[in-house]
Formats: structure tokens, sequence, C-alpha cells
């Protein structure tokens, strides 16, 4: 089993679950996505069954099944596979809380229950607690998406205390917009070894700035390399470079935005990006339109994104 020590940063892909065109899960591409990951993007740690893994959208033995393939298929490859565990059901979360432990993940992630919710910080840290509590050994981090669970607890607030309560708590997936309560996060916890990490990568820039150690996304399955080469350039100070580097990737995602986009948007793109057969979404979610595809195509090669264009002359978007 992983070391607790081991801190979680630099860039973590939340990973898309593989789909056969009859919405099976295609178990036999996630060998070649690790390597494509860790080879194409220099990306070596995975998020598994988040968002963009539809792991609300999986049934419990589905979730154990893809958390074990990508355990077994990273191992050696990747620095650190974190399971997203969330779910509505108290028991499933710790089912597969203590499942991630025994298969030997580095990390457990829970968003907020959010059909029945909790409205206080207290109920929210005592179903958080619970999980963690089935996977003592583990990691833990909690997973901030107010906009998709409903649940509007500031982190800051949660993060008050919460090592007492949760003594495996180890980190934030902030997937918000709120600089503000990001910021009092990182300020709050200084003397705490927690990892932040910044869920909204066309902002990730900023976050940077506010003292994120890492972010998780989607779109660092396909762009890993460019935000890796703009977090190498926020490194070394030079901020005006990686302002450019941001600048491109919000070009790319302002464009898809605009179109419409989403998990099976991501899909249709890693597809076209990595040549790894994505497939559709599961209901639902419904698969991303060819018009989409050929519009986000287009775009990548505009900003020489796609590394197989040979397009560099008459490209004019194309970042430094
Ligand atoms: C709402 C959503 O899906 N947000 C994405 C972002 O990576 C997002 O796709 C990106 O910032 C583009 O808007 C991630 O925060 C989700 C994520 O990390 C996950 O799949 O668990």
């Amino acid at each position: 089993m992983a070391s607790p020590q081991k801190k979680l940063q630099g860039l973590v892909a939340a990973t898309i679950t593989p789909m056969t065109e009859n919405g099976e899960i295609n178990f036999s591409v996630i060998g070649q996505y690790v390597d494509y990951l860790v080879k194409e993007q220099g990306v070596k740690n995975i998020f598994v069954n988040g968002t963009t893994g539809e792991g609300l959208s999986l049934s419990i033995s589905e979730r154990r099944l893809v958390a074990e393939e990508w355990v077994t298929r990273g191992k050696n490859k990747l620095d650190q596979v974190v399971i997203h565990v969330g779910a509505l059901s108290l028991k499933e979360s710790q089912e597969l809380a203590q499942h991630a432990a025994e298969i030997g993940a580095d990390g457990i992630a829970v968003i907020a229950p959010f059909f029945l919710k909790p409205w206080t910080k207290d109920v929210l840290i005592n179903f958080l607690k619970e999980v963690a509590a089935a996977a003592p050994a583990l990691p833990f981090y909690y997973y901030h998406i107010p906009a998709l669970t409903g649940v509007k607890i500031r982190a800051e607030e949660l993060l008050n205390g919460i090592q007492d309560k949760i003594p495996t708590f180890q980190g934030l997936k902030f997937s918000d917009t709120d600089l503000l309560d990001f910021g009092q996060c990182v300020d709050q916890n200084r003397q705490q070894q927690f990892a932040f990490l910044f869920g909204v990568d066309e902002q990730l820039l900023s976050a940077l700035v506010m003292g994120a150690t890492g972010a998780v996304g989607s779109t660092y399955n396909y762009l890993g390399k460019k935000t890796n080469q703009m977090l190498e350039a926020f490194e070394r100070k030079d901020f005006s470079l990686a302002l450019n580097y941001q600048f491109c990737i919000q070009r790319f995602i302002n464009f898809v935005v605009k179109l419409g986009f989403g998990v099976s948007q991501t899909k249709a793109i890693m597809t076209l990006v990595s040549g790894i057969p994505m497939g559709p979404p599961r209901l639902p979610l419904q698969k991303a339109s060819r018009e989409f595809t050929e519009n986000a195509e287009a775009k990548l090669k505009s900003l020489d994104f796609l590394s197989f264009t040979g397009l560099k002359d008459g490209n004019l978007e194309a970042c430094s």
C-alpha cells in the first residue's frame, strides 16, 4: 500500500471511463490509456470514477472493476491513483473506500451526497468521517464541486479543524470558481501539509497564484503537456509565459464551452487527440455530435494542439 505521506502534486488527469458502442465498459484500452498519459502528456497522477469518469453513472461493481483496472495497469507507471468513492449511500461509499484500500490505491476522494443533502458543515463532516474511517490507512480528499452537488458549504469552513475529525484528511479537490474561498483554504491552513488541488482548468494559473499545489481536471487527459509547460513557466517565475499558456488553453476551452462542453465532449476530444476509443457516454448523457468534434478538431489544429497536424506555418493562434 502507498505511503500516506506521499504528497499529491502537479497534474492529475480526471480519467474518462472508456465504453464500447453498446455502453459496456471497455477495460481493454485502459493499459494503452495509462501509457498515453505518461508518455504523451507527462501526466502521472489520475483521479478515477469522478465527474469525467461518470462515476455516479456506474454501478458499484463497475466502479470496483474500473478502479482495479487503473490500479493494476498503472502499477510502476503512475505515481498516484486516487479513487473517487462518493455515493448517495454511506454504505456504498464505505464499501468503495475499503475496496480502494484493498487494491492498493493511493488515496480516496468523496463528494458531498447530493440528493438528501447535508445542510451544515458538521453533518457533512460526519458523513465524510464515516467514509474515511472505512479506509483508515488511505489519504482522504474532499471533492468540492458545489455546482453539481448543490451543497454550497464553503470549503474554507469545512477545512477548519477537519483533521481533528478526519485524521487521514490530506487535501482538497476544489472544482469551483470562488477564488476567495479557495485562497482562504490555503491561507488558513498554511501550517498543514494539505494538497490544494484546483479543478477549473481554464483558471488554473490564478489558483497557482493563490497557492494551489496541483490540479485535477478533464483537459489534462489531452492538454497535459501544454499545461505542464504552464506549470514549469510558473515555477521558473516566468509569469508572462505562463499567462501565454493559460490564455492559449482558455482559447480552446472558451471555444468548446460555447459549443456545449461536458463529459460527452471530453470523450470525443480525447478519442480524437489520443486515438484511443473512449466510446459514447452513458445515459442520461448524449454522445457529442459530429459537428462538435469537427469544430473542436479545427480549433485544436489552429492552436497547434494536435501534434500530428503539421500546420505550424499557417497557424496564427499557436501558443509559444
Ligand atoms: C465540472 C467539471 O467537469 N469540471 C472538470 C474540469 O476539468 C472541467 O472539465 C474543465 O475545467 C473545463 O471546464 C473537473 O473539475 C472534473 C473532475 O476533476 C472530475 O472529473 O472529477
